[in-house]
């Protein structure tokens, strides 16, 4: 195994607050290890193009508590191809970078993975998503800030749907997954959790509804998007159909939810992993995410990480129900 004397780092997919704490630690983490490291701005996109740039100490400074990420992102078409691959290897080399830090989500390890297999360049990923649709780590970089951010957008709701006696149908990203709408759900003490995880029974949802405390003057249904119901304008379509006397409103929440300041359990979380993943590669790790399971850094193969088979909780459905009288 060849020794590595120059680290690329990059930010791809979607962006999520705490990757500039997790770019912090991979470049001040290299710099301790007397290793030299260079960014790369819109992840696969500026792999290709070339748009690679040296970093030092100062690269990275002030940066832990700000939402977004330095080294830009995007979602590259072309690196899903052999020749747009082939290009960014050149690049890479072209620049002296032997080895690869990755900060991004399951689309971002896919790729990887197929690179660290093509070409001799061993890569480690960092999870940085706030959907948390990965295995290996018990939360993904950026999914904590974002779901605070949707328990303070749901309980200004819940004032404005007590106010005015309404109910409300909230709409939270999380691609295919439910766990931002679970969580949240649970947290802002929503009526009813609707996730792609578990098959929508717009029943089931109606029974909740009317089975319900008459007088609660506020109800907050929470829907993760992709959801086989339809999104929050079609449920609430229904609901307003089948329920013409409540007040129905919709809120789709959007993108405020990958931005803002990371939490602190995000910028601990990416500054762990991070410095983890320099020693991980000069201990001479590839195609693996680094995670933190059960508070114990853990290691796991690309392939097994991004498995879409993401564990729901059922209890936390059942909580919802209970608490929900
Ligand atoms: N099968 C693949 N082959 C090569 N590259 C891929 C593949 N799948 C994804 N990628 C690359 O990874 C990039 C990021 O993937 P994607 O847009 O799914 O985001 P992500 O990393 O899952 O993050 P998030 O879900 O948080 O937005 C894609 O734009 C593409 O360049
Ligand atoms: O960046 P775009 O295209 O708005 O993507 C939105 C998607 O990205 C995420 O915010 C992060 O993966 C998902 O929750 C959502 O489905
Ligand atoms: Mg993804």
């Amino acid at each position: 195994m060849a020794e590595i004397k120059k680290i690329g780092v990059f930010t791809s997919g979607g962006d999520a607050p705490g990757m500039n704490a997790a770019i912090r630690a991979v470049v001040r983490s290299a710099l301790y290890y007397n290793l030299q490291v260079a960014g790369i701005r819109r992840g696969y996109e500026g792999m290709i193009s070339g748009d690679i740039f040296n970093m030092d100490r100062k690269s990275v400074a002030n940066i832990i508590q700000r939402g977004g990420t330095i080294l830009k992102t995007a979602r590259s078409d072309q690196f899903r191809t052999p020749e747009g691959r082939k290009i960014a290897y050149e690049q890479l080399k072209a620049n002296g970078i032997d080895a690869l830090v990755a900060i991004g989500g399951d689309g971002t390890f896919t790729g990887a993975r197929i690179f660290g297999h093509e070409y001799d360049i061993p890569v480690l990923g960092l999870p940085g998503t706030i959907d948390n649709d990965l295995l290996g780590t018990d939360f993904t970089i950026g999914y904590d800030t974002a779901i605070n951010t949707v328990v303070d957008a749901v309980d200004k709701i819940r004032d404005t749907a007590e106010s005015h006696d309404r109910l409300f149908i909230v709409e939270v990203m999380g691609r295919d997954c439910g766990l931002i709408a679970l969580r949240t759900g649970i947290a802002a003490g929503a009526e009813a959790i609707l996730i792609p995880e578990s098959k929508t029974d717009l029943n089931a949802l109606y029974e909740r509804l009317e089975k319900g405390r008459k007088d609660k003057s506020s109800k907050i249904v929470m829907v993760a998007e992709s959801g086989e119901a339809g999104d929050a304008f079609e449920i609430g379509r229904q609901i307003k159909e089948r329920y013409p006397q409540y007040d129905t409103r919709i809120s789709i929440l959007g993108h405020i939810q990958r931005g803002g300041r990371p939490s602190c359990m995000d910028r601990v979380l990416a500054s762990r992993i991070g410095v983890a993943a320099v020693e991980g590669l000069l201990a001479g790790r590839r195609n693996e995410m680094v995670g933190i399971i059960s508070n114990e850094l853990a290691y796991t193969p690309f392939e097994h990480a991004i498995k879409h088979n993401i564990e729901i909780n059922d209890n936390f459905l059942k909580i919802v129900e209970i608490l929900s009288l």
